[in-house]
């Protein structure tokens, strides 16, 4: 069985609401791990008011019997505490004049989905486009992928994010093994390992909010003890590093995604940038580098998944740039809503999420079953099949 999921839900709506089909049965949920996940994201230098407001944590409302996953669809509910808030706004149609009138959007921000939203859906309150394109949809994309890397995590796959750069500040490379960036990027406020950095990115944060701008970024994740074969070169489909490459640029303010040294290998010559093969009895077939960032044929090749992905900066600006009324068609400057500064640090941690969605459903794929032990089973076949090949 593949896995899928759909969520629903508005950014200042009750909630947020997944379901998930096709994970197996007889699979132990760590709730508290769920929960820590999604708090995570809430985390992070730069952002606005609303994370504040919100204290996520996902009820698990289908699909789970006594910790354990029946093979039945998972259901997953993110309440937004700002709803309160909002219920008017939300709920009851505005009287010309009325404060919840007021709060219609009708100066569409450039950047985001405002404009392109209304025109396509024909709808001339904006607020029905921002509601659902707010980046709010990720705290219910991170529970998901939660369980994706509870999931992964059984068959010792581990997954990281840090951030690599915020507008000029770039942190410096490191030697670190998976653990320890686990552990050190959950110390940072900004999702560095080194404390220089951190301050600096902060006050650069602290800068570009203080002019009423806003900044992006580039994030990497690092997935290690990913077996040799997820994914395939047969079909455009089923290319793995394609899917990782879309599931990426599918994080709200995505703009690009690399796999490895990515853009670099456009500038060296191939001895620069193939991995060798290389063989012994206690490791197998692996590779003397990993400049290809774990993929070749659209297959996992046994060496870290490095892939890194560029955020533009945050559309809303609290020094607006021009933009038009659509009620008057006349030149105003685009409306502020409420907004973060800068979201890197959380998108890094989005990131981790959605890349483990796509490992484990390849995995799936791959060693499809009904139930954990039957993956199990499966999974040990196959790498006894790799052992003597
Ligand atoms: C974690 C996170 C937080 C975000 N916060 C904001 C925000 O506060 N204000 C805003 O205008 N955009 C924010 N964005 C970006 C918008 O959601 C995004 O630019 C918009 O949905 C348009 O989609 P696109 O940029 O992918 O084309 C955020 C993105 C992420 C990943
Ligand atoms: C709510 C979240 O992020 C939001 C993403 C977002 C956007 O336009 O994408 C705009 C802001 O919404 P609000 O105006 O309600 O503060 C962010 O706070 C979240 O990450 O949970």
């Amino acid at each position: 069985m593949s896995l899928r999921y759909l969520s629903a839900g508005e950014t200042h709506g009750p909630q947020l609401t997944a379901i998930i089909e096709g994970l197996p049965s007889n699979m132990k949920l760590d709730f508290e791990a769920l929960n820590f996940e999604v708090a995570r994201r809430q985390k992070g230098y730069g952002r606005g008011r609303r994370m504040q407001i919100e204290k996520d944590t996902v009820s698990i409302v289908g699909g789970v019997r006594h910790g354990y996953t029946t093979g039945a669809p998972v259901a997953l509910v993110v309440e937004n505490n700002d709803w309160k808030h909002w219920q008017n706004i939300m709920n009851i149609e505005p009287i010309e004049g009325s404060d919840e009138e007021k709060r219609r959007v009708h100066r569409p921000r450039p950047g985001h989905a405002d404009l392109n939203g209304g025109l396509k859906y024909n709808l001339k309150d904006l607020r029905n486009v921002l509601e659902r394109s707010s980046a709010r949809e990720t705290a219910i994309r991170v529970a998901v992928g939660a369980i994706a890397k509870q999931f992964l995590e059984h068959f010792g796959i581990k997954i990281a994010g840090q951030v690599i750069r915020i507008g000029e500040i770039e942190a410096p490379p490191h030697n670190l093994s998976i653990d320890e960036l686990i552990t050190m990027t959950e110390q940072s406020s900004v999702r560095v390992v080194d404390a220089e950095t951190e301050k600096k990115m902060e006050a650069y944060i602290d800068q570009i909010k203080a002019d009423g701008d806003s900044i992006g970024g580039i994030v990497e994740c690092i997935v290690e003890g990913v077996p040799i074969g997820l994914g395939s070169h047969v079909q455009y489909d089923r290319k793995l590093d394609g899917r990782i490459a879309a599931a990426v640029m599918s994080i709200n303010a995505f703009k690009g995604v690399e796999i490895g040294i990515g853009f670099e290998a456009g500038t060296l010559p191939g001895s620069k940038v193939h991995d060798e093969i290389l063989y012994n009895e206690e490791q197998g077939y692996h590779r003397g580098s990993n400049r290809l960032g774990g993929f070749e044929g659209g297959m996992t090749n046994g060496m870290p998944v490095v892939v890194r992905g560029v955020m533009k900066p945050i559309p809303t600006l609290y020094k607006p740039l021009q933009s038009i009324d659509i009620d008057t068609k006349e030149p105003f400057t685009a409306q502020v809503e409420r907004s973060d500064a800068c979201a890197v640090p959380a998108a890094s941690v989005v990131m981790e999420h959605v890349v483990a969605w796509e490992i484990a459903k390849a995995f799936m794929e791959k060693f499809g079953g009904d139930s954990i032990q039957e993956i199990d089973r499966n999974v040990k076949g196959y790498l006894s099949q790799l052992e003597n090949y």
